[in-house]
């Protein structure tokens, strides 16, 4: 197997590939703004004051200025009742300026994450989260993807020449991550096996995986004798743990080290699939303005 110019010994770049992508989005809103006048507009709504969450709305607002975008945030107090979150909704609907909307998750208890997902509009939904887009997927139609698992599917394609015919092993099954995950996969033409809480063999089944996509949460749970030799890994995992220092690193759910003594080609943490959802959310958002200013792509 030969490395592609995206990776750097058997490391995947998902910071570069995230950066090109980016680019890319940058010099295609330039050309709806020459052609339309319009900008897109994406707007991020953070519940609560979770640090880590801070952060991430903190990184996507950047991101989206630098692809010349506006970026309209919201940050609302953790007791907000669930009606004032469905009215801002509403109203970011009714807004012509916005052509994106993002609802931090997760959300506090009060509030029902399903009954805020689904009251965006689909056009606007460039999470790909609500029923609707969730729905599109599942039937192989055009809409809106969610944004982590796209960004996996890029990195994918940029690894491996061909996906069809080979064995894509995505660990948890998340509606956010692993369930689109093996809808993407699927439509590539990869067989799919999606390992969850009650797998029985969670490491046999990830062995058999020439592609093996991981997004439990439990950081270092697989481990280098889960991986296939020479199988290509993504690792979706990302957790904020203590080091022996006395500071903090981010980690992914496969024990790295081990991990990339035995992987074709695996993607870092951080630097790999955080990157590449923000440069997927701008692309969504794009492809959602787009829509809504009626310019073919
Ligand atoms: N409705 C919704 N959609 C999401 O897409 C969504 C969400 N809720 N809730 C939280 C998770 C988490 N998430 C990340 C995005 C970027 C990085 C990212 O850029 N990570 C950098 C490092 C960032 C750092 O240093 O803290 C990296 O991996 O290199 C990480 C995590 C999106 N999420």
């Amino acid at each position: 197997m030969t490395d592609s110019p995206a990776s750097f010994g058997n490391l995947i770049d998902g910071k570069g590939i995230a950066r090109r992508l980016t680019d890319r989005v940058k010099a295609e809103v330039e050309v709806l703004r020459e052609r339309t006048g319009g900008l897109p507009g994406l707007a991020v709504v953070l519940v609560g004051n979770d640090p880590a969450s801070e952060v991430y709305v903190r990184n996507k607002a950047l991101q989206t200025h630098r692809a010349g975008m506006r970026s309209f945030m919201h940050m609302l107090p953790e007791s907000t009742p669930q009606d004032e979150l469905l009215d801002l909704v509403a109203r970011l609907n009714a807004d012509p300026q916005i052509h994106g909307i993002l609802v931090q998750l997760p959300l506090p208890r009060q509030i029902d994450p399903v009954a805020v997902t689904n009251a965006i509009a689909p056009s606007k939904d460039v999470d790909g989260l609500g029923e609707v887009n969730a729905g599109r997927l599942s039937l192989g139609v055009p809409g809106l993807v969610p944004c982590t698992p796209l960004g996996c599917l890029l990195l994918l394609q940029e690894t491996l020449s061909v996906l069809r015919g080979l064995h894509a092993v995505v660990i948890g099954a998340s509606n956010l991550v692993g369930k689109p995950m093996a809808q993407l996969l699927l439509r590539e033409g990869c067989t799919v096996s999606i390992g969850h809480i009650d797998t029985r063999d969670t490491r046999g089944l990830a062995r058999e995986g020439d592609i093996l996509v991981v997004a439990t949460g439990k950081h270092g749970l697989v481990r280098g004798d889960w991986i296939k030799p020479g199988a290509t890994v993504i690792d979706v995992g990302i957790t904020r743990v203590p080091t022996e220092g006395g500071k903090t690193k981010l980690v992914g759910d496969v024990a790295f080290d081990e991990a990339r003594q035995v992987a074709g080609h695996i993607t870092p943490v951080p630097g790999g699939v955080g990157p590449m959802t923000i440069a997927c959310l701008l692309h969504n958002t794009l492809q959602a303005a787009r829509a809504q200013l009626d310019v073919p792509a």
